[in-house]
């Protein structure tokens, strides 16, 4: 029997988000720090969350192309468990990051089309995760959290060396499909849980985890 799927909430913005995600089953938070998203929360804030979370529920940053003064204010403020890259970081990059910081690192990559899917083995040689997300729509000022699925066929059957997640307009109605499709064993959703653009809503994260779980 394979294990259960994991599930990612991204973009927790208040305190109570935390025990919401907990309850429902979340195996990760995700905080962003990115100015332009609804999403974006302070380091003070972030550090408070953080310590809610319990032993077990990992806590990531995501971050846009950080630099390592960012990094190392974020590092030093909030208890982190692993870095989410979501901007332009090189493999090289990464690997400076990992080395920096000795937390995992996961790597985001957009896919739109078949041509996108290269980078996912080029970041898999040096990333210790891949966040396989839908690629922003053009003109889009921020480069993820967009409510945008992509076509999962392209990823049907398709694994890494490193252990991946599904993203990208995911939704308590659609997951299990998202799910049957790809195979994923490990989901990341922020918009499908939400009632506006950076509000969680407790009933839909255990709406969506219940779905994730079930398939
Ligand atoms: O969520 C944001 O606002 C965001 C801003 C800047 C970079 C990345 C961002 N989100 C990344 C995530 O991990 C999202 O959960 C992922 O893109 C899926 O988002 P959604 O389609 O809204 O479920």
């Amino acid at each position: 029997m394979s294990a259960e799927v994991k599930v990612k909430i991204c973009g927790l913005t208040q305190l109570a988000d935390i025990p919401a995600a907990v309850s429902a089953g979340a195996a990760y938070v995700g905080f962003v720090f990115f100015p332009k998203s609804p999403r974006n929360i302070e380091l003070d804030r972030a550090r408070d969350m953080a310590t809610l979370v319990p032993e077990g529920i990992a806590k990531v940053a995501l971050t846009v192309d950080a630099d390592n003064a960012m990094l190392d204010m974020l590092t030093d403020s909030v208890p982190l468990d692993m870095l989410q890259l979501h901007g332009h970081e090189t493999p090289e990059r990464v690997t400076e990051i990992k080395k920096r910081y000795g937390l995992p690192v996961m790597k985001a990559v957009g896919v739109a089309t078949a041509e996108d899917l290269p980078q996912l083995d080029t970041y898999a040689r040096v990333a210790d995760q891949l966040l396989v997300d839908a690629k922003p729509p053009k003109g889009a000022d921020r480069p993820g959290g967009n409510a945008l699925a992509f076509d999962w066929k392209l990823i049907a059957g398709r694994r890494w060396p490193v252990p991946w997640m599904l993203a990208g307009g995911l939704t308590p109605e659609n997951v299990a499909q998202a799910i049957q499709l790809t195979g994923a064993r490990q989901i990341d959703v922020s918009s499908g849980v939400e009632s506006e653009p950076g509000v969680k809503d407790a009933k839909m994260i255990r709406a969506f985890i219940k779905a994730a779980k079930c398939s």
